[in-house]
């Protein structure tokens, strides 16, 4: 299996805010082999949600080629990008949207039922995602009784519950103090490595990004690999 888990290549996107085009992504190359974990920063307002947006086929490119597991999205039909999406990817934001009405539990089974998992199986994966993620005296909690750390790391678990290939994730610790998210982020980037995950994860902390496997800096529209400082 020698695809990359995502490739984009020469990604371009604009919108139009009144009568001004405004060119967001100028021609944006990468690709991220399976496994890899790879930061992506720079300053606010550059794109980097926009092109997260893009990677998980949540946003379609003005132009440009977007392959996930080598599969190009493109040409897909709305069902078959939203089959693919549910196959492959993974999210975490930067807050956590779980359902309040469930446990952290549920929260991890339900993702893996609608994707035609049994219960049992579904429960017995999300226990293990939650135990791994220091949650073990906590599966049962719904979420207003979690603290803001406790429930991002449920939130976590939620997007590695169908096994994807890709994560793509947006300030994953960006709401949390530093000393919380510096525990989650280690437990999370733990919790990855261990899945074999590729990652794309967007981040104003150089800390974190100097954890992952590269970093990769968005400016005026384009991508940059950037070298770590000596
Ligand atoms: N749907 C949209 N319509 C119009 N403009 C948009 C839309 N989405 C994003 N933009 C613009 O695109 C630019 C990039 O936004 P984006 O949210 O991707 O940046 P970012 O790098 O993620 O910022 P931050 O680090 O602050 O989260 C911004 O100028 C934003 O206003």
């Amino acid at each position: 299996m020698n695809d990359a888990a995502l490739k984009l290549s020469n990604v371009k996107r604009s919108f139009r805010q009144g009568r001004v085009e405004l060119e967001v992504l100028r021609g944006v190359d990468l690709a991220i082999r399976p496994g890899e974990i790879v930061a992506l920063v720079g300053p606010s307002g550059t794109g980097k949600s926009t092109l997260l947006q893009i990677s998980g086929l949540l946003e379609k490119p003005t132009s440009g080629e977007v392959l996930i597991a080598g599969t190009s999205a493109g040409t897909l039909s709305d069902d078959k990008r939203t089959a693919l999406r549910r196959l492959h990817l993974g999210f975490v934001y930067q807050y956590h949207h779980l359902l309040p009405e469930f446990s952290a539990l549920e929260n991890v089974v339900l993702p893996q039922m609608i994707a035609g998992t049994g219960k049992g199986e579904a429960a017995k994966r999300a226990t293990r995602l939650l135990e791994g993620m220091g949650l073990a005296d906590r599966i049962k909690h719904r979420p207003a009784e979690l603290s803001g750390g406790e429930q991002q790391r449920v939130a976590i678990c939620r997007a590695l519950a169908n096994s994807p290939r890709l994560l793509l994730a947006d300030e994953p610790t960006g709401n949390l103090d530093p000393h919380t998210s510096d525990h989650v982020f280690a437990a999370f980037l733990r919790l990855v490595r261990e899945e074999g995950l590729a990652a794309l994860i967007a981040t104003h902390n150089p800390d974190l990004a100097a954890r992952m496997d590269r970093t990769v800096s968005l400016s005026e529209g384009r991508l940059r690999e950037s070298v770590p400082a000596e």
